[in-house]
């Protein structure tokens, strides 16, 4: 007689999560189309009085609305979100939110949006609350970033976690699909180091195969029709997911270029992981075979690192470092700053092998070719 299959755990986990620890970070999260309109009772919730919206200069009609919802509770608009979170603009964002007496930041659209009220809430303890426009993630992360004398500086703590995120599909409607890609491979590049982290566990890594499958089919659904809701409800959950992933668990060489070439050399920073994440991929695949094959299948891929360069070129996306504005000559110094303050990788950090994958990234060469 067939005996059902046994559960195997220590076939089919790796070494890291067989033996973790796993604290769950408090975040509450909302998600439902129109969810946005419940703003006011989750600002009361939080037992704020006066919340202040964040937004980038370009996004001040939606900062303005969502003012206007919040009524006697808003402290207004500030729009001097940037992306990588300059130093000044952190300190501007600080001084206006004090000014006004603000308990509370609402951040109202992308990574760079929800980063500025990061910037605020790791000086003040302010609780954010988050409302994502983009799939970058970085809403359920307790990690800030703030860029000053041209190095990114990430760090993690608690207090700069949104309390509250509000997950409204029908926000990121008009984001353009390149943009609605690039994002959504940022987030893909969380989940998939968050497969072969130090600190990985068995719900992280479920969470990011699920990630990562949301977001690739999801984002092909957007590339065929921009205004699915289906799809782009999708890709808020796989953002979610990935978001989390990397909320909870390390990041690795793959991050670590990304952050140096954004801080550095001021890439746009979706469209920078869009371009090495194969690479990192590819660096990384003898040493995390099985967080490969996760990726893999979660991608409906034969591999990892070219599944996920076929996805970008599929719909579109930047495969080169030299279209996104990397100076050839520049390499060399994004080879010393990751290898002079690397993240802890799965594979040492070899100068020659990170030498070739800084120039095929800048190529665009398919990982293998
Ligand atoms: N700490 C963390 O855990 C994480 C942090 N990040 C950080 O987030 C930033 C990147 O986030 P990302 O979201 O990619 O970048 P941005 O927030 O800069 O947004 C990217 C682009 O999308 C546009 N956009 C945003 N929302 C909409 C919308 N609803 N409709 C139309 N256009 C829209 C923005 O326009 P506009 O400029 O007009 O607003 C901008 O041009 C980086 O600074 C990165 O370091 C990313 C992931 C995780
Ligand atoms: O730059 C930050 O804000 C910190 C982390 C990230 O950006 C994560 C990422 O590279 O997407």
């Amino acid at each position: 007689m067939n005996k059902p299959d046994a559960i195997r755990p220590h076939a089919i986990l790796r070494a890291s999560e067989r033996d973790f620890i796993f604290t769950a970070q408090p975040s509450r999260v909302v998600f439902a189309p129109g969810s946005l309109q419940r703003l006011p009772q989750e600002v009361e919730a939080l037992g704020a009085r006066r919340a202040l919206v964040l937004c980038t200069p370009q996004q001040v009609a939606l900062a303005e609305a969502t003012s206007a919802l919040l009524g006697s509770a808003s402290a207004g608009v500030f729009s001097g979100a940037e992306m990588h979170v300059p130093i000044d603009s952190a300190w501007r964002a600080r001084r206006h939110a004090s000014q006004v007496g603000a308990d509370c930041a609402v951040a109202i659209g992308g990574g760079s949006t929800v980063g500025l009220g990061k910037a605020i809430a790791l000086e003040s303890g302010l609780p954010i609350i988050a409302v994502p426009t983009t799939y970058a993630g970085s809403e359920m992360t307790p990690i800030y970033g703030i860029t000053e004398v041209g190095v990114k500086k990430t760090g993690r703590d608690l207090r700069v976690l949104p309390r509250t995120v509000l997950y409204d599909p029908e926000l990121s409607r008009h984001l353009p699909v390149g943009m609605s890609v690039v994002s959504g491979i940022n987030a893909i590049a969380h989940a998939a180091e968050g497969l072969y982290a130090q600190d990985g566990n068995p719900v992280m890594s479920l969470m990011a195969e699920e990630g990562i499958r949301a977001l690739a089919q999801g984002l092909r659904g957007i590339h065929r029709a921009p205004a699915d809701m289906a799809a782009r409800s999708a890709c808020l959950y796989g953002a979610w997911l990935c978001g989390s992933v990397l909320g909870h668990v390390g990041m690795s060489l793959h991050h670590k270029l990304c952050h140096t070439l954004g801080g550095s050399f001021n890439l746009p920073h979706a469209e920078t992981h869009t371009v090495v994440l194969s690479h990192a991929l590819a660096y990384n695949a003898s040493a995390a075979p099985q967080a490969m094959a996760r990726i893999a299948a979660a991608l409906g891929a034969p591999d990892a690192a070219t599944g996920v360069f076929d996805l970008a070129r599929e719909l579109g996306a930047p495969t080169a470092l030299r279209d996104i504005g990397m100076p050839q000559d520049g390499l060399p110094r994004v080879l010393e700053l990751a290898l002079s303050n690397p993240y802890w990788n799965p594979r040492p950090l070899e100068a020659e092998a990170l030498k070739e994958l800084l120039a095929n990234a800048w190529a665009g060469v398919r990982p293998g070719h």
